[in-house]
């Protein structure tokens, strides 16, 4: 009998979603395009070498595998982003009918999401762009999954993605309609800028915990102190991490210190400027990677520049913890404001309290910090205005500002920790000094400005050399 969902690529994702569904009972068809040189069928292979894929059916030809779906058909296409997507679309297209559905599942850019719904729209055939975050493991035992598109194509996957999907702690799936279009990879982007800066974070925390003479299982020792009050998945993977020995040493001190990226942190930061909304704590993360890929010319610079290597850093841990969690603070507050913007812009009308419910469980910024800002974000679409939130900044104030001037003093890197203070600095004034650039503006090219208190808001421009 035919099978009622297919997932069309078997790499880390496919694999644990594949297994996922059928350890949900779901009875599913399983496409990998068969490897040539290495004359391997992925998809049986694969098959065997899980009891929960007894039920599978593994296929290397599109015909086929499109062929034992039931319909209308339903589709979650697990390849990497770009323009094997389109190739692999086009390849199904030609056995695929009117009301099916394709899910992508991948880090899609959701401009191209937008694009194919639209291209796919007028085939037809129904397409949801969706994030999928947690990783191998997640994947496996529970992501937590972004779906955009029409709500009525989501009514056809919803059964099978809430049933893979991590739960919140009321056994909700962390998985829910985010919108229409791209809706569903645009949230998924900024998740991962969001995830860019808290990994940022936990680098400068390791950084200063370091120069105060730490070593990485004594920073751990530190570290695990701090989920009473501020935990999440990557400080327990970080613990872990600075846990890993190798040989006498620890395997994080061998580490190539060159930050990746695959590109969905690259996507934001450029989003965010089209859109206007200064996300400048996810813009630095991402610099700090790209930085830090300067690998020679950084040793160079070291020796060309001397280093201040007498460090003496007057902090408590105490301060860093409080640094961490007002920069944590701001981190959320930016990337769910890029969000509202963009749900404004692009008439998405999204829901930030439903969107980080599904963050709760499963992805990869999951933390106690997201738990709260469920119930945050019922009252307001800013966590700036939120009563509770302004009293912790003002609590965590005085260490930032302590942690972010001994970093400075002792030429210590701290990028993000710089910018979360900075940007609060710059987002509390009444009275900024952008004055001077719109007169600057006007000098030079007759941009003209506009005059406080002036209710006719009328745009002015003065002959700056006239006396
Ligand atoms: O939410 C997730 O499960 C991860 O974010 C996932 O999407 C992937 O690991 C990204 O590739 C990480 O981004 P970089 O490769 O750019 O660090």
């Amino acid at each position: 009998n035919k099978a009622e969902f297919g997932l069309f690529g078997l790499g880390v994702m496919g694999k644990s979603l594949s297994r996922n569904l059928a350890n949900n009972g779901f009875k599913i068809a399983l496409f990998n395009r068969h490897v040539k040189d290495v004359e391997v069928d992925v998809a049986k292979n694969f098959k065997n070498d899980f009891e929960e894929l007894s039920t599978a059916l593994p296929f290397d030809n599109i015909e086929s595998f499109v062929g034992s779906l039931q319909k209308p058909r339903k589709i979650m296409l697990m390849v990497n982003a770009g323009k094997i997507v389109d190739y692999v679309i086009e390849d199904l297209l030609p056995f695929l009918e009117a009301g099916d559905v394709l899910i992508d599942g991948g880090n899609s850019n959701y401009h191209k999401t937008k694009e194919r719904f639209d291209y796919l729209k007028s085939k037809g055939i129904n397409f949801v762009g969706t994030g999928v975050s947690g990783g191998e493991e997640g994947a496996l035992k529970g992501p937590s999954i972004m779906p955009g598109g029409n709500k009525a194509t989501y009514k056809e996957v919803k059964p099978y993605l809430e049933a893979i999907a991590a739960k919140d702690a009321n056994n909700l799936p962390c998985c829910t309609h985010i919108g229409t279009e791209g809706s569903g990879h645009f949230v998924k982007m900024v998740h991962n800028g969001i995830e860019y800066v808290e990994m940022q974070l936990l680098a400068e925390v390791y950084t200063i915990l370091k120069a105060l003479g730490n070593n990485p299982d004594e920073i751990a020792n530190i570290l695990e102190g701090w989920k009473e009050s501020t935990n999440s998945y990557l400080l327990e993977i970080t613990i872990d991490i600075l846990r890993k020995k190798e040989g006498e040493g620890w395997l994080v001190d061998k580490i190539m210190d060159k930050a990746g990226n695959k590109g969905t942190g690259n996507w934001t930061t450029i989003t965010t400027a089209q859109l206007g909304v200064p996300s400048t704590m996810i813009t630095s993360a991402l610099f700090a990677r790209y930085t830090s890929f300067y690998k020679e010319e950084r040793i160079a610079a070291s020796k060309n520049l001397e280093v201040n290597n007498t460090l003496d850093i007057n902090l408590t841990v105490e301060d860093v913890l409080k640094a961490y969690q007002f920069a944590r603070l701001i981190n959320h507050y930016q990337g769910f404001k890029l969000i509202d913007e963009a749900s404004k812009s692009y008439s998405w009308n999204l829901n930030l309290s439903e969107l980080a419910r599904i963050w709760t469980n499963g992805c990869i910024i999951r933390s106690d910090l997201m738990v709260e800002l469920v119930t945050t974000f019922k009252s307001t679409d800013n966590i700036l205005t939120d009563k509770k939130v302004i009293e912790q900044l003002k609590t965590l104030k005085p260490s930032i500002k302590k942690v972010v001037s001994e970093c400075i003093l002792n030429e210590l890197a701290t990028p993000n920790l710089n910018e979360s203070i900075s940007f609060l600095n710059s987002f509390v004034i009444e009275n900024s000094s952008a004055n001077l650039i719109q007169a600057q503006r006007d000098y030079f090219g007759a941009h003209t400005y506009q005059l406080k208190n002036d209710k006719t808001n009328k745009f002015y421009h003065t002959d700056w050399t006239k006396n």
